[in-house]
């Protein structure tokens, strides 16, 4: 495999004391220090109802929102809806480059383009970046649903399709719907977010037929060792909701669990 950086997608010139961002769809430069709220944040927020001079918060601007709401799902359809048979792999956005780990996802992307998946991530660094990297570099679509943060992001370069998406659900929505099965590698709050929901939207049957997998048994074993003997001895979990996980050592591995489902 060539191992030649391909030109990235996003290319911003350095101007000191600025920094290039995202608000949606738009790209802006701003000053190094401003401070940023993000759309997610500003959705969140609780108005508290007595405080009358909050009226324009609580009734114009929520309701403004769901436009824009409205207006990033059909960006994501449009966007997402000639995508084959695809596998969403998430992972730690720290994975550092040239690490064992990053290498396992670079193994995953790789693999999963030569089994004939196109592969989703998250299009950030770390283990986003190696999947993304594997997939790209063995000639596979290779996309990237980045998500705006309170601090500088970009996508990886190793993308044939990237997009930026201002709401969490929104973004999460679109890996779902348009992947036949999850892969998770080795990460920490956002990968375990992610690997949550996917295991609540199979469990209470939202979605079918759809393969969780787990690469790394060091790494993962304890939190399904954790699952059986808590969750599952407290009668908070039925046994078989542990068949909806697949724990495997290797890429290899993991791309034979998603082949062998005959997920398409
Ligand atoms: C913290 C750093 C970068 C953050 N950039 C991210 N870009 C895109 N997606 C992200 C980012 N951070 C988290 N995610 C999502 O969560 C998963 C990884 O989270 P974890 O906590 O690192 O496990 C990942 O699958 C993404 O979907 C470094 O500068």
């Amino acid at each position: 495999m060539s191992d030649v950086r391909p030109e990235p997608l996003e290319d911003d010139v350095p101007i000191e004391g600025t920094q290039v961002r995202y608000a949606g769809a738009a790209k802006v430069r701003v000053d190094e220090d401003s401070e940023y709220v993000t759309s997610d944040e500003n959705l969140l927020e609780w108005v508290d109802p007595r405080d009358s001079t909050k009226i324009l918060e609580r009734t114009v601007r929520d309701s403004w929102r769901v436009l824009r709401i409205q207006s990033e799902f059909v960006a994501g359809f449009d966007a997402l809806e000639n995508v084959s048979e695809a596998v969403t792999v998430f992972g730690s956005a720290r994975s550092v480059p040239g690490s064992a780990e990053y290498e396992m996802g670079v193994e995953v992307g790789r693999r999963l383009v030569e089994a004939g998946y196109a592969v989703i991530t998250g299009g950030g660094p770390g283990a986003m970046e190696a999947t993304n990297k594997g997939a790209f570099l063995a000639g596979g679509e290779s996309i990237g649903l980045n998500i705006e943060l309170p601090f500088e992001q970009h996508l990886n370069p190793y993308l044939t399709l990237g997009m930026h998406f201002r709401y969490f659900f929104v973004r999460k929505t679109m890996f779902v719907k348009y992947a036949q099965a999850f892969v998770c590698l080795p990460g920490g709050v956002g990968t375990l977010d992610e690997l949550f929901e996917a295991l609540t939207l199979v469990q209470t049957g939202k979605v079918k037929r759809f393969p969780i997998v787990l690469v790394g048994r060091a790494f993962w074993g304890p939190l399904l060792d954790w699952m059986r003997q808590v969750l599952l001895a407290d009668a908070k979990i039925s046994p078989q909701d542990l068949d909806l996980i697949t724990v495997v050592d290797t890429p290899e591995e993991a791309v034979d669990v998603v082949i062998a489902s005959g997920v398409r």
